[in-house]
C-alpha cells in the first residue's frame, strides 16, 4: 500500500513517518513537506532507521512536493497539518485516496459549534456529513467504510475514552468536570515564545477553562450524541493545563453517578465497552503518562467515592492522541489487525 504524509516535518508527521516505515502493509511512503521538499530525510532526521530508505525510493529518500504525492495516487493520505489549513491542502486527494485528517477541520459537525470553537466557518462544509469521527473504539463500523476520517483531538481522546462507557449506560448525572494536563509537544513544533524552555520549565498553568477551549465543543458533541441531549444543554466543563514534559497527557474526570449504580455495573460497563479493544486497558492503580509513552494505549483507572466517580486516564498525545490513532484507523479501514505497526510497550 502507498501512504502519503502531509506536514511531515511537524511532530505528528515525524511520528507517522516512523510508524509507517515499520508498518508491514505499507510499501511506499511519500513524505510531503511544504517547507523543505527535496531535503534528504536523513539530513533532517538522522534518527530514522534504514526501513525508511526502501519505502521512500520513489522520492529519492527526500521530502517530496504536494504535486509528486498527488501523482503517486496513494491509497491513504495522512494530513498532519494545522487546522483551517488542512482541508484546503487535502483537496486533490478527496475521492482519490482515503484521507485521515489529524486536524480539527472535519471533527465538528454543527456549523455554529465549529464557528464557536475555531472562529470561522468549517472550511469544507460539503464534506462534513461523510467525515467519520475517528475515535476508533466507538466508531469501528463507520471507519471500515469511510473515505474521510476525522482523527480526534488528543484531549478529547483521553477524556472520552473513560467517560463514554458510563455516559452510554446512563450512569452519569449532572456536570462532568474534566481537568487535563498536556506535554508541550501538544502545541506543535512551530516556534512560539511562550513555549520556550525557559518559559515552560519548572512551571505549570491552566488555560482556556470551563467551556472556552475548542476541545470542550468536541467532547460535548460526542457526549451529546450518547445522551440524546442538545449540545447546548451539555454540562461538560474542561480545563487543560500545560506541564513541563515533552509528551504525554493525563486527565482526571469527575462525575456524579445516578442513584443505585453499583461498582459491579461500572466494571461491567468498561468490560463491555473495551474487552475487544487492544489499545484500552482498565488498570488497578492510578496510571502514569510514562507507562504509555511511545505506545498507542489509553490506560484508565476509576475510583469511587460515594456518589462521585473519579476517572484517571493517560495517553501519549503524539500516539493515541494523534498519529498512533491515525494508524489504528488506517488498520481498521483497510481490514488489518488494529495492532499492526503500532508499538505495544512504553519506553523505559
Ligand atoms: N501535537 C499533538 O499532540 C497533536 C496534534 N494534533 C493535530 O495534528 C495536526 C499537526 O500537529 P503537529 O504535528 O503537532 O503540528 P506541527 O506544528 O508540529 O506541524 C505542522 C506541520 O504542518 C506543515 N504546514 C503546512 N502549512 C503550514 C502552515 N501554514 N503553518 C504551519 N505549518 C504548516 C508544516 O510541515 P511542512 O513544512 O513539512 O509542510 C508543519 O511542520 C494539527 O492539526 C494538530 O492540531 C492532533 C492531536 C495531537
Ligand atoms: C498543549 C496545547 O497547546 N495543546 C493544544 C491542543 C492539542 C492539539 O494539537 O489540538 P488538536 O488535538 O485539536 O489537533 C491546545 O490546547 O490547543
Amino acid at each position: 500500500m502507498k501512504a502519503v504524509i502531509l506536514g511531515t516535518t511537524g511532530y505528528t508527521g515525524q511520528v507517522l513517518l516512523r510508524l509507517l516505515s515499520n508498518h508491514p502493509k505499507i510499501t511506499r511512503i511519500y513524505p510531503v513537506s511544504s517547507s523543505i521538499a527535496g531535503t534528504p530525510l536523513l539530513e533532517f532526521d538522522p534518527g530514522l532507521g534504514n526501513a525508511i530508505l526502501e519505502k521512500t525510493k520513489d522520492c529519492g529518500n527526500a521530502f517530496c512536493t504536494l504535486d509528486q504525492a498527488v501523482e503517486a495516487q496513494g491509497d491513504v493520505v495522512f494530513a498532519a497539518l494545522p487546522h483551517l489549513k488542512s482541508a484546503q491542502v487535502c483537496a486533490p486527494f478527496f475521492g482519490q485516496s482515503v484521507v485521515i485528517d489529524l486536524s480539527a477541520d472535519f471533527r465538528i459537525k454543527d456549523h455554529s459549534t465549529f464557528i464557536k470553537a475555531y472562529g470561522q466557518e468549517p472550511p469544507r462544509p460539503d464534506l462534513l456529513a461523510e467525515a467519520v469521527y475517528g475515535l476508533a473504539e466507538w466508531n469501528r463500523d463507520q471507519i471500515t467504510k469511510a473515505s474521510l476520517i476525522a482523527n480526534p483531538g488528543c484531549y478529547p481522546t483521553a477524556s472520552l475514552t473513560p467517560l463514554l462507557p458510563l455516559i452510554s449506560q446512563g450512569y452519569v448525572a449532572g456536570d462532568v468536570i474534566i481537568n487535563a494536563m498536556s506535554g508541550i509537544s501538544g502545541a506543535g513544533r512551530k516556534a512560539k515564545e511562550n513555549l520556550l524552555f525557559c518559559e515552560r520549565t519548572e512551571t505549570v498553568n491552566a488555560y482556556s477553562p470551563g467551556t472556552s477551549h475548542r476541545h470542550c465543543q468536541e467532547i460535548q458533541q460526542e457526549v451529546s450524541l450518547r445522551t440524546g441531549k442538545a449540545q447546548q444543554d451539555s454540562t461538560v466543563y474542561f480545563t487543560p493545563h500545560l506541564v513541563p514534559i515533552k509528551q504525554g497527557m493525563a486527565v482526571t474526570t469527575t462525575c456524579q453517578l445516578n442513584p443505585g449504580v453499583s461498582d459491579a455495573e461500572i466494571a461491567q460497563a468498561y468490560k463491555a465497552a473495551y474487552q475487544d479493544s487492544p489499545w484500552i486497558r482498565i488498570v488497578p492503580a492510578i496510571p502514569d503518562t510514562s507507562q504509555v509513552r511511545g505506545t498507542n494505549r489509553c490506560d484508565v483507572h476509576w475510583h469511587r467515592d460515594g456518589d462521585r466517580i473519579f476517572l484517571m486516564s493517560v495517553i501519549d498525545n503524539l500516539y493515541k492522541g494523534a498519529s498512533g490513532q491515525a494508524v489504528q484507523n488506517m488498520n481498521i479501514r483497510f481490514g488489518f489487525d488494529e495492532r499492526t505497526g503500532l508499538p505495544e510497550h512504553g519506553e523505559v
